[in-house]
């Protein structure tokens, strides 16, 4: 049994869910389908999902929100129709989506919230399942609740529970071709949450890794996934093949093509994920696999994230003073706060945050307390930074690869705010401000994986005034 899950590009429109039905119907261990809600169909266009979130946050301030759910019912309508489907599917799905969009008393507003994002994948598989019966195909909608996706009760940021996998491996006794929403699951007291943006990704994983699937074959809008984001340099490397170590560490750093809580589930499952196109189904993609043989090219991506902040932090005899560290990352657990990165120094110390988890109000009181309850020498916060990672396996334990991104980084006129060799094996860490970012990238790129002239161009210091 495979299982195949379609991103929000497969399923945009109509035209894009006929390539769908067609890559499932081509073979038949594609039994298990997930899908998104429709996404963008051109560049400057809304996914469903936006335009869910944006009727749900007008209904909670205004009380209604016409416009908005005129737009989500449109694109259904748009869908339903252009599948040729027959009108009272088109009403039922309606009518089902109007009782979600109405049914708001007594639920939260994050409840609400979750309820009304979910729904885009909810009628996508049932517009999918609708559309695979009328070509004959025995297909059926799957309800996540019915089948045990159990997930924590976090709004928007759910994890799958333990639990769920014994009960979603029963799928594998049930006939025809399963249609599962993805991004949401149900808590034990049945509440409807969604996992984080993207997370319909995390769905085919889970349930690759419950029914023990032979492959997660994960399609989306490019053939492969690519030595760097596509939308940086033009053509870039693709890569065959990357193992779950690497692919985790370029999808937290930026390579929005995979979520990066989807690894998890195939990787202990041991089940190989396939990235590939909808829309060039006999490209083969990018196998995500346990090991990959050693190439003479020993990095395999370079990506970049931004939005991150530091606080650096310096006191003389730092390194000797014990439960120095605990204190900082205490108070920053008692403000409710996770920490990225913590690169250090042995009078110093830099803790890199998320931008979006750091208000003004935070950071003052934050800044107050390192100051009072640490008593430190120097205390400084700096925002607009942007993380750049280089990774491969092997990458580390290979004469060169620092002084080969140092000097292309330099040559770029690259400032670097902090370079974190940290503890993993697979990965190298630059700072940089997030305006230089892209350029910091490309010049990476073209360090590893650019044509000769241009590797040696990224490799000469000759450009440099220092
Ligand atoms: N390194 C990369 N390789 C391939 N695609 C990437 C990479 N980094 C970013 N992307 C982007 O990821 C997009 C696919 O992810 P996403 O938009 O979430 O698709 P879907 O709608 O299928 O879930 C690509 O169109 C591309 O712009
Ligand atoms: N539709 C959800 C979940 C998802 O995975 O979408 P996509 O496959 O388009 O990335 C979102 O936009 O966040």
């Amino acid at each position: 049994m495979k299982v195949a899950k379609f991103g929000g590009t497969s399923l945009a429109n109509a035209e894009q869910i006929k390539k769908v039905c067609n890559i499932i119907r081509a073979d038949q261990n594609r039994r298990l389908v997930v899908v998104s809600a429709p996404g963008k169909r051109y560049k400057e266009d809304d996914k469903v999902t936006d335009l869910l979130i944006r009727y749900a946050e007008v209904f909670l301030q205004k009380g209604e929100a016409r416009a908005e759910k005129e737009a989500v019912f449109n694109r259904y309508r748009e869908i339903v129709r252009e599948l040729g489907l027959p009108a009272e599917v088109g009403q039922k799905i309606e009518a089902e989506l109007e009782a979600v969009l109405a049914n708001h008393a007594g639920l939260s507003p994050d409840r609400f919230v979750d309820a009304v994002k979910a729904a885009g994948e909810d009628n996508s598989a049932k517009v999918v399942a609708h559309y695979l019966r009328s070509l004959g195909e025995d297909a059926h909608y799957v309800n996540p609740r019915e089948a045990g996706m159990l997930v924590t009760d976090e709004a928007g940021n759910a994890h799958v529970l333990p639990a769920a996998y014994e009960r979603l491996k029963k799928l594998r006794d049930r006939q025809g071709i399963l249609v599962f929403p993805g991004f949401f699951g149900y808590t034990e007291a049945g509440e409807l949450v969604t996992f984080s943006r993207g997370g319909s990704d995390i769905t085919g994983s889970i349930l690759a890794a419950a029914v023990k699937a032979e492959v997660y074959e994960n399609f989306t809008d490019v053939d492969s996934v690519y030595v760097v984001n596509p939308n940086l340099v033009e053509n870039p490397v693709e890569i065959k093949e990357i193992t779950y170590r690497e692919m985790r560490e370029l999808s937290y750093s930026g390579f929005s093509v995979f979520h990066e809580e989807a690894l998890l589930p195939a990787y202990q499952a041991e089940i190989p994920v396939c990235i590939k196109n909808t829309n060039n189904p006999s490209a083969p993609g990018t196998m995500i696999v346990a090991e990959r043989p050693a190439s003479v090219n020993r990095v395999s991506g370079v990506a970049c994230d931004t939005g991150f902040c530091s606080i650096y932090v310096s006191k003389y005899l730092m390194h000797k003073e014990i439960g120095f560290g605990r204190k900082l990352l205490q108070i920053l657990e008692e403000e409710g706060i996770s920490y990225e990165h913590t690169p250090s120094g042995i009078d110093n110390i830099s803790v890199i945050l998320r931008e979006r988890d750091l208000t003004p109000a935070k950071e003052a009181r934050i800044v107050e307390r390192i100051q009072s309850e640490l008593q430190v020498d120097d205390i400084a916060v700096q925002h607009d930074l942007a993380l750049v990672m280089i990774v491969g396996e092997g990458m580390r334990q290979s004469v060169g690869t620092t002084a080969k991104a140092t000097v292309a980084l330099a040559a770029a006129q690259i400032n670097l705010d902090m370079i974190n060799q940290g503890s993993s094996e697979v990965s190298m860490m630059f700072g940089v401000k997030a305006e230089d970012a892209d350029r910091a990238v490309i010049a990476l790129y073209h360090a590893f994986f650019g044509k000769e002239e241009e590797r040696e161009k990224a490799h000469s210091l000759s450009s440099l005034t220092v």
